[in-house]
């Protein structure tokens, strides 16, 4: 892959900078406050970047899925407060993200000012990436920054239709989750362990297919592990399994065989009646097996064991879910014990992607001890998938001079 333009290639000074930002952040459903400002933070830099250089900052984004008309639940206007906050610098919210309004505020701007446009997806047109809506969003910049690296698997008017009109280059958030997970996927360092957990197996079982190719060991917790206990003949009880997807368990199982992947499953289990605070609880090995009733909701000690020693030498680890249901104390520990283990890889690429593990990372305040955590879920799924992402093929790439004589 060329190397990609960023915002650093060009100039930004008295510009009109069309900036595409994923703020699709969660609301609090009482106050209708921001209750995870995590990707608006991450945006920052290249916010502020582009306002040191005398840039006129338009923001786009999407927040939810509105279905293509005005819905107020799903207005940016919370967000717009949170990030004048967080930047300690005057952002003004328009209520429209094309047309007359926007034009006015747009055209009244001056150098070193913000702007953030209502949700896009207030228009159908922009996942139908409509051309004539992306001409109208492009007419109110100079300039493209793609900094939406949560949205880079979409193929939206916003993200990839206005690099019709705009060239459309890299902003840093989007640079370095592209880096990050374009190691990952492209040149990691041996060992590779992935750790796959969370509960979405249809959805992960791509990646898994993908990546018997690339690893060298797969590790699986979370819910996913019963449909490859079961494919293996085990008791899982009520754990949650996706019988659709025995058939491919066995497949990949057999599959990681003959390719000689390491493909480490559980020993053991924290069983439980219920999935709440306080439940009585008990751990069973895996061959023992999960009495109906009861369901596994966590990765067990000698399990949380097994998989340290499977870490300890590891130089790149990638991990997408949770090992249990981390949100409740009782099931918690595994999850947290594998990500201090991430934290004591200090030698390691350690890597951590999918909203629920990025969640988890922050609840042990051990984000800023692993490498990376991607803004992205399904984005940065579908990077390790191998697939080409349409927000990323849409940037600008650097035109490599002949010297001609
Ligand atoms: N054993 C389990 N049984 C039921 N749910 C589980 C289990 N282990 C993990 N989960 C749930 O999986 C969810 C996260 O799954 P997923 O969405 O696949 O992860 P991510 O968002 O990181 O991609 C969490 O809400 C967690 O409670
Ligand atoms: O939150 C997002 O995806 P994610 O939950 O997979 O990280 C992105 O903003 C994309 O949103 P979408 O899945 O409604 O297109």
């Amino acid at each position: 892959m060329k190397r990609k333009l960023t915002i650093k290639d060009v100039e930004l000074k008295g510009k009109r900078v069309l900036m595409r930002v994923d703020f699709n952040v969660p609301l609090n459903k009482e106050t209708g406050e921001v209750s995870d400002d995590t990707r608006i933070r991450a945006a920052l830099p290249t916010i502020k970047y582009a306002l040191e250089q005398g840039g006129k900052v338009i923001l786009l984004s999407h927040l939810g899925r509105p279905k293509g008309v005005k819905d107020s639940k799903y207005s940016l206007k919370p967000v717009a407060k949170r990030l004048e906050e967080l930047l300690g610098h005057h952002v003004s919210f328009v209520d429209d993200c094309i047309g007359e309004g926007a034009h006015k505020v747009v055209e009244a701007m001056k150098d070193g000012e913000v702007v953030l446009l209502e949700n896009v997806r207030f228009y159908k047109e922009e996942k139908d990436n409509n051309p004539e809506f992306a001409k109208a969003l492009a007419s109110l910049g100079d300039i493209h920054v793609n900094d939406a690296f949560g949205t880079a698997h979409r193929a939206h008017a916003s993200n990839v239709g206005v690099a019709s009109y705009l060239t459309s280059v890299a902003g840093f958030l989007m640079e370095k989750e592209i880096l990050m997970l374009g190691k990952a996927v492209q040149s990691p360092e041996h060992p590779y362990v992935v750790i796959l957990g969370g509960a979405k197996v249809s959805d992960k079982i791509g990646v898994i297919t993908n990546l018997l190719e690339k690893a060298d060991r797969i590790l699986i917790g979370g819910a996913m592990m019963f449909t490859f206990l079961k494919a293996l003949g085990k008791e899982v009880g009520d754990s949650l399994v996706e019988e659709d997807k025995i058939e491919l368990a066995k497949d990949i199982l057999r599959s990681a065989r003959e390719k000689g992947v390491e493909f480490v499953l559980p020993v053991d289990t924290v069983i439980a009646q219920k999935i709440e605070a306080g439940a009585e609880k008990k751990t069973v090995s895996v061959d023992e097996g999960i009495p109906s009733g009861w369901k596994g909701l966590d990765i067990g000690p000698n399990t949380i064991a097994l998989f340290k020693e499977k870490l300890s030498d590891a130089k790149t680890v990638v991990w997408n879910g949770p090992m249990g249901v981390f949100e409740i104390d009782d099931f918690a520990t595994g999850t947290e014990e594998i990500a201090k283990t991430l934290a004591t890889l200090e030698r390691a690429d350690t890597i951590i992607g999918g909203g629920d593990s990025a969640a988890a990372i922050n609840k042990f305040n051990l984000a800023d001890k692993v490498s990376h955590v991607s803004t992205g879920g399904g984005a940065s799924l579908e990077m390790l998938e191998g697939k080409e992402l349409p927000g990323i093929a849409s940037i600008a790439e650097e035109v490599i001079k002949k010297n001609v004589k």
